[in-house]
């Protein structure tokens, strides 16, 4: 039940950001499901500090002019959005793709800001990106265009202001191309960017860690109801950096995957891949040819469908936001699905949520369950503070422990309601840093 305040503060948004439906989304699942009436002290409200927690810092919006290789010079849309630098500089993923919208990058910068809360770490929330599509573009229209975007972006960002990363379509290559524009722009080397290659200060388990996080998130999660992720069958969506670590974590830890996806369709084995598929699919560069590869393993290839009508123990959609719908979780739900982790950010609409929380399947958050990324990047980060390095399995280790510990900090509440609990810990931190920090 929304509170007098809450109703009033949700309206005001909705009136002032009509059309911005990904960021409307992204606030309503946040009031709904936090338990805010909890907080609903006269501070709260007096200080109006439910509204100055939704709306980002600022929004920083630039044209983003590149050659291509013909000579023509191309203009696309950039933008990066400073949600909050309330318990830390302003840390999150860009991403350049065609669906790209300010709108999107204001949903992902709010979801950033409480997911890095809840990992209990000193990290505040940002994101950005373009509405470029690098689909069908050579490495040197790549090079060049990352070079024009941090051409304007470099003003804005810094190790101890706001610190991005990769998300969709951005991974070490162009990490590398918009760290070297950086460096020569400002002549420094300092740890401005995450999910560098390891040569120049990138972190060995960054790559591996928001795929890996979801499992441990997981494995946890089945531990606390007695169970385990041992013969459990998975069906993941999406097949890049978060889909294919995730299915390589879950094959490790026992249980078998049956499912990956990509936009076109959906790959399909009912005897689960097995690892020295799940290696030859992490060497394609960038994402791989799912179709081709089925053909080639004899496996299913579904033209044009999801893997949600196919039945599973566990789901997790890795792919983007929205593409598990209401239908989809009553199919799943029918073919008694029991577990739902989101690897990527808002995957599940809402109407998809209200079903899981109307069933008995356990449903936890992107928030929580794929910020595993993020904690690897504030590791990467006072690596470079320090000049100092990590093995992989330390790192590992300390991923492992971190989700466990998000985990728990979702139960903290008492509820055993991985929404509600995962919210309510980041409010309770950000509403507190809010307060004692002044108007
Ligand atoms: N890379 C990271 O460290 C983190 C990523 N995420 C989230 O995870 C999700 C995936 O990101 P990455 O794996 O990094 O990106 P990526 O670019 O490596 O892979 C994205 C994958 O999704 C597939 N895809 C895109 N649209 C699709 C659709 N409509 N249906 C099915 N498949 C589709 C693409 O074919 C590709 O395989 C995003 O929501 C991102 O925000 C969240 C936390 C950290
Ligand atoms: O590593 C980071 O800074 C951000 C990762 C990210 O974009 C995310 O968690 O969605």
């Amino acid at each position: 039940m929304r509170s007098k305040y809450a109703k009033q503060v949700v309206e005001k948004l909705k009136h002032n950001y009509e059309g911005e439906q990904e960021y409307l989304q992204a606030i309503e699942e946040l009031v709904d499901y936090s338990q805010l009436e909890r907080s609903l002290n006269e501070r709260f409200v007096g200080d109006n500090v439910l509204e100055r927690l939704l709306l980002p810092d600022r929004v920083i919006s630039f044209k983003v002019p590149w050659v291509d290789d013909d000579g023509n010079v191309q203009v696309n849309q950039g933008w990066r959005v400073q949600h909050s630098n309330l318990i830390g500089p302003y840390k999150g993923g860009l991403r350049f793709h065609p669906t790209v919208t300010e709108s999107v990058l204001k949903f992902l910068a709010l979801e950033q800001t409480f997911k890095n809360a809840l990992t209990g770490l000193s990290i505040g929330g940002a994101k950005g990106g373009s509405n470029f599509d690098p689909k069908g573009k050579s490495e040197r229209e790549i090079m060049r265009f990352c070079q024009a975007f941090m051409d304007e972006l470099f003003r804005h960002i810094g190790p101890n202001t706001d610190v991005p990363a990769g998300d969709i379509n951005v991974g070490t290559r162009e990490i590398g191309f918009l760290f070297g524009r950086f460096r020569r722009l400002q002549n420094q080397f300092t740890g401005v960017i995450t999910g560098k290659d390891t040569e120049f200060g990138g972190s060995p388990a960054r790559i591996e860690s928001t795929g890996y996080g979801v499992l441990f998130f997981a494995e946890r999660a089945l531990q606390t109801q007695g169970s385990s992720l041992q013969d459990k069958t998975i069906c993941i969506s999406g097949a890049g950096n978060v889909a294919l670590h995730a299915a390589q974590k879950a094959i490790a830890l026992g249980a078998k995957v049956l499912t990956l996806s990509n936009s076109k369709g959906c790959l399909h084995t009912d005897k689960g891949l097995n690892e020295s598929q799940l290696e030859q699919l992490l060497q394609a560069q960038h994402s791989p040819n799912l179709e081709a590869f089925a053909n080639e393993h004899n496996l299913n290839w579904q033209q044009d469908k999801k893997p949600w009508q196919i039945a599973c123990d566990i789901a997790i959609p890795c792919a983007t936001q929205n593409e598990l719908t209401g239908d989809d979780a009553i199919q799943l739900i029918e073919n008694k699905v029991q577990w739902i982790f989101e690897g990527a950010n808002m995957p599940c609409d809402a109407e998809a949520i209200k079903c899981f929380r109307e069933s008995r399947v356990t449903f936890a958050p992107a928030k929580a369950v794929n910020a595993g990324g993020v904690a690897v990047s504030l590791f990467e980060m006072g690596q470079n503070a320090s000049f100092s390095s990590h093995s992989f399995e330390e790192l590992e280790q300390r991923l492992k422990e971190t989700m466990y510990e998000i985990h728990d900090n979702c139960l903290s509440d008492g509820s055993n309601d991985y929404l509600q609990g995962a919210n309510s810990f980041a409010f309770n931190r950000l509403v507190q840093a809010r307060i004692l920090q002044g108007i």
